[in-house]
Protein backbone atom coordinates (compact mmCIF):
# COMPACT_ATOMS: atom_id res chain seq x y z
CA UNK A 1 0.00 0.00 0.00
CA UNK A 2 1.47 3.53 -0.65
CA UNK A 3 2.71 5.88 2.04
CA UNK A 4 4.24 8.76 2.07
CA UNK A 5 5.99 10.66 4.56
CA UNK A 6 5.08 13.96 6.01
CA UNK A 7 6.06 17.16 8.80
CA UNK A 8 3.47 16.40 11.89
CA UNK A 9 2.83 20.16 11.08
CA UNK A 10 1.40 19.18 7.83
CA UNK A 11 -0.50 15.73 8.89
CA UNK A 12 -2.38 17.41 11.54
CA UNK A 13 -4.46 19.35 9.08
CA UNK A 14 -5.72 15.99 7.46
CA UNK A 15 -8.79 16.57 9.64
CA UNK A 16 -10.70 13.90 7.58
CA UNK A 17 -8.10 11.32 8.26
CA UNK A 18 -7.86 8.65 11.08
CA UNK A 19 -4.74 9.48 13.03
CA UNK A 20 -3.24 6.56 15.22
CA UNK A 21 0.06 7.03 17.40
CA UNK A 22 3.01 4.60 18.47
CA UNK A 23 5.61 4.45 20.59
CA UNK A 24 8.97 2.44 20.64
CA UNK A 25 10.75 2.48 24.48
CA UNK A 26 14.38 1.66 24.34
CA UNK A 27 17.28 1.69 26.84
CA UNK A 28 21.15 0.35 26.84
CA UNK A 29 21.21 -3.03 27.93
CA UNK A 30 25.04 -4.17 28.93
CA UNK A 31 23.73 -7.65 30.00
CA UNK A 32 25.41 -11.28 28.53
CA UNK A 33 23.55 -13.74 27.28
CA UNK A 34 24.38 -17.11 28.68
CA UNK A 35 27.18 -14.71 30.11
CA UNK A 36 29.30 -13.97 26.55
CA UNK A 37 26.94 -12.56 23.99
CA UNK A 38 25.73 -9.04 24.25
CA UNK A 39 22.07 -8.37 24.95
CA UNK A 40 23.06 -4.69 23.22
CA UNK A 41 20.06 -2.92 24.01
CA UNK A 42 16.58 -3.19 24.80
CA UNK A 43 13.73 -2.49 22.77
CA UNK A 44 10.02 -2.87 23.73
CA UNK A 45 7.40 -4.02 21.38
CA UNK A 46 3.82 -5.63 22.33
CA UNK A 47 2.10 -8.96 21.18
CA UNK A 48 -1.28 -7.68 19.83
CA UNK A 49 -4.53 -9.23 20.92
CA UNK A 50 -4.68 -10.36 16.99
CA UNK A 51 -1.13 -12.32 17.51
CA UNK A 52 0.90 -9.80 15.28
CA UNK A 53 3.35 -7.61 16.89
CA UNK A 54 3.01 -3.78 16.77
CA UNK A 55 3.95 -1.09 19.22
CA UNK A 56 2.21 0.01 21.89
CA UNK A 57 -0.23 3.20 21.04
CA UNK A 58 -3.37 3.50 18.93
CA UNK A 59 -5.84 6.03 17.25
CA UNK A 60 -6.39 9.28 18.65
CA UNK A 61 -8.42 12.46 18.10
CA UNK A 62 -6.74 15.47 16.41
CA UNK A 63 -8.91 17.55 19.13
CA UNK A 64 -7.31 15.98 22.49
CA UNK A 65 -3.67 16.47 20.76
CA UNK A 66 -1.38 13.37 19.18
CA UNK A 67 0.57 13.06 22.04
CA UNK A 68 -2.02 13.76 24.49
CA UNK A 69 -4.18 11.12 22.80
CA UNK A 70 -0.95 8.45 22.57
CA UNK A 71 -0.59 9.09 26.09
CA UNK A 72 -4.29 8.25 27.33
CA UNK A 73 -3.57 5.08 25.17
CA UNK A 74 -0.37 3.89 26.42
CA UNK A 75 -1.90 4.54 30.13
CA UNK A 76 -4.53 1.99 29.48
CA UNK A 77 -2.52 -0.81 27.35
CA UNK A 78 0.47 -0.50 29.04
CA UNK A 79 -0.14 0.84 32.16
CA UNK A 80 2.39 3.83 31.52
CA UNK A 81 3.03 6.51 34.54
CA UNK A 82 2.71 9.34 31.81
CA UNK A 83 3.30 11.81 34.43
CA UNK A 84 6.95 10.37 34.47
CA UNK A 85 7.46 8.86 30.74
CA UNK A 86 4.98 10.25 28.99
CA UNK A 87 5.42 10.86 25.36
CA UNK A 88 6.41 14.70 24.67
CA UNK A 89 6.15 16.04 21.10
CA UNK A 90 9.97 15.95 21.04
CA UNK A 91 9.77 12.06 21.02
CA UNK A 92 8.52 12.46 17.70
CA UNK A 93 10.03 10.04 15.27
CA UNK A 94 7.93 9.94 11.50
CA UNK A 95 4.70 10.63 10.53
CA UNK A 96 3.20 8.37 7.20
CA UNK A 97 0.25 9.28 5.60
CA UNK A 98 -1.64 6.37 3.64
CA UNK A 99 -4.36 8.12 1.37
CA UNK A 100 -5.83 5.04 0.27
CA UNK A 101 -6.91 4.52 3.88
CA UNK A 102 -7.41 7.56 5.06
CA UNK A 103 -5.33 6.95 7.90
CA UNK A 104 -2.09 8.73 9.16
CA UNK A 105 0.39 6.83 11.37
CA UNK A 106 2.84 9.14 13.91
CA UNK A 107 5.09 7.12 15.17
CA UNK A 108 7.35 8.55 18.65
CA UNK A 109 10.62 7.23 20.01
CA UNK A 110 11.59 7.80 23.65
CA UNK A 111 14.88 6.82 24.90
CA UNK A 112 14.65 5.50 28.44
CA UNK A 113 16.81 4.32 31.16
CA UNK A 114 17.13 0.24 32.09
CA UNK A 115 15.69 0.97 35.31
CA UNK A 116 12.55 2.57 33.38
CA UNK A 117 12.30 -0.15 31.23
CA UNK A 118 11.59 -2.47 33.98
CA UNK A 119 9.30 -0.39 35.74
CA UNK A 120 7.11 -0.13 32.29
CA UNK A 121 7.48 -4.01 31.65
CA UNK A 122 6.12 -4.47 35.80
CA UNK A 123 3.05 -1.77 35.11
CA UNK A 124 2.04 -3.04 31.80
CA UNK A 125 0.78 -6.72 33.68
CA UNK A 126 -1.43 -4.60 35.85
CA UNK A 127 -2.65 -2.47 33.33
CA UNK A 128 -6.81 -1.90 31.88
CA UNK A 129 -5.77 -3.55 29.03
CA UNK A 130 -3.33 -6.16 29.60
CA UNK A 131 -4.56 -9.60 28.34
CA UNK A 132 -7.39 -7.71 26.50
CA UNK A 133 -5.56 -5.55 23.47
CA UNK A 134 -2.73 -6.32 24.57
CA UNK A 135 -1.23 -9.62 25.19
CA UNK A 136 1.72 -8.08 26.53
CA UNK A 137 4.89 -6.43 26.34
CA UNK A 138 8.28 -8.51 24.81
CA UNK A 139 11.66 -7.31 24.45
CA UNK A 140 13.12 -7.18 20.90
CA UNK A 141 16.07 -9.11 20.20
CA UNK A 142 18.31 -6.84 18.47
CA UNK A 143 21.85 -9.24 18.22
CA UNK A 144 22.25 -12.28 16.16
CA UNK A 145 23.58 -15.65 17.65
CA UNK A 146 26.74 -16.49 16.55
CA UNK A 147 26.22 -19.94 16.10
CA UNK A 148 23.42 -20.15 13.33
CA UNK A 149 23.29 -16.54 12.40
CA UNK A 150 19.40 -16.97 11.92
CA UNK A 151 18.49 -16.51 15.62
CA UNK A 152 17.73 -13.29 17.47
CA UNK A 153 16.79 -10.30 15.55
CA UNK A 154 16.54 -12.10 12.03
CA UNK A 155 14.26 -14.60 13.53
CA UNK A 156 12.16 -12.07 14.97
CA UNK A 157 12.19 -10.00 12.31
CA UNK A 158 9.81 -13.77 10.30
CA UNK A 159 7.11 -12.76 12.62
CA UNK A 160 3.86 -10.89 11.56
CA UNK A 161 3.87 -7.87 12.21
CA UNK A 162 0.62 -5.01 12.11
CA UNK A 163 0.55 -1.79 9.99
CA UNK A 164 4.22 -0.60 9.45
CA UNK A 165 5.46 -1.71 12.41
CA UNK A 166 8.07 -3.68 11.36
CA UNK A 167 9.59 -0.89 8.95
CA UNK A 168 9.11 1.47 12.02
CA UNK A 169 11.48 -0.57 14.12
CA UNK A 170 13.96 -0.87 11.69
CA UNK A 171 13.90 2.77 11.58
CA UNK A 172 14.24 3.29 15.05
CA UNK A 173 17.21 0.91 15.27
CA UNK A 174 18.93 2.84 12.68
CA UNK A 175 17.92 6.20 13.43
CA UNK A 176 18.81 6.01 17.73
CA UNK A 177 22.08 4.24 16.02
CA UNK A 178 21.13 0.91 18.24
CA UNK A 179 22.44 -0.75 14.87
CA UNK A 180 24.18 0.17 11.61
CA UNK A 181 22.32 -0.17 8.37
CA UNK A 182 24.81 -2.70 7.13
CA UNK A 183 23.79 -4.96 10.34
CA UNK A 184 19.84 -4.21 9.61
CA UNK A 185 20.60 -5.63 5.84
CA UNK A 186 22.13 -8.68 7.32
CA UNK A 187 19.64 -9.06 9.58
CA UNK A 188 16.93 -8.89 6.93
CA UNK A 189 18.79 -11.00 4.55
CA UNK A 190 18.97 -14.04 6.99
CA UNK A 191 15.36 -13.64 7.75
CA UNK A 192 13.99 -13.98 4.95
CA UNK A 193 17.02 -17.00 3.57
CA UNK A 194 15.14 -19.20 6.33
CA UNK A 195 12.48 -19.09 8.40
CA UNK A 196 11.60 -20.92 11.86
O1 LIG B 1 2.89 -0.44 15.83
C1 LIG B 1 2.21 0.02 14.90
N1 LIG B 1 2.79 0.73 13.92
C2 LIG B 1 2.09 1.25 12.89
N2 LIG B 1 0.77 1.10 12.75
C3 LIG B 1 0.14 0.39 13.70
C4 LIG B 1 0.81 -0.18 14.80
N3 LIG B 1 -0.11 -0.83 15.57
C5 LIG B 1 -1.29 -0.66 14.97
N4 LIG B 1 -1.15 0.06 13.85
C6 LIG B 1 -2.21 0.51 12.94
C7 LIG B 1 -3.23 -0.54 12.65
C8 LIG B 1 -4.52 -0.01 13.12
O2 LIG B 1 -5.36 0.17 11.99
C9 LIG B 1 -4.27 1.37 13.70
C10 LIG B 1 -4.70 1.50 15.12
O3 LIG B 1 -4.11 0.46 15.80
P1 LIG B 1 -4.43 -0.03 17.29
O4 LIG B 1 -3.18 0.11 18.06
O5 LIG B 1 -4.98 -1.42 17.19
O6 LIG B 1 -5.53 0.99 17.81
P2 LIG B 1 -6.60 0.91 18.98
O7 LIG B 1 -5.87 0.35 20.18
O8 LIG B 1 -7.69 0.02 18.53
O9 LIG B 1 -7.03 2.32 19.21
O10 LIG B 1 -2.87 1.58 13.60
Amino acid sequence: MARRAVPRFEAVKLTRYKHACHAMFHAPNEDKLFGRIPMRHTVLMQMRFDGRFGFPGGFVNLEEGLEAGLNRELEEEIGLDVRILGITEGDWAVTEVHDEQNFVSHFYIKKVTPEQIRQIETAATTAKDHGLESLGLVRVPVYTLPRDKVGGLPAFLSNTFIGTAREELLMGLEQEGILSHAEIQKALKASTTRRH
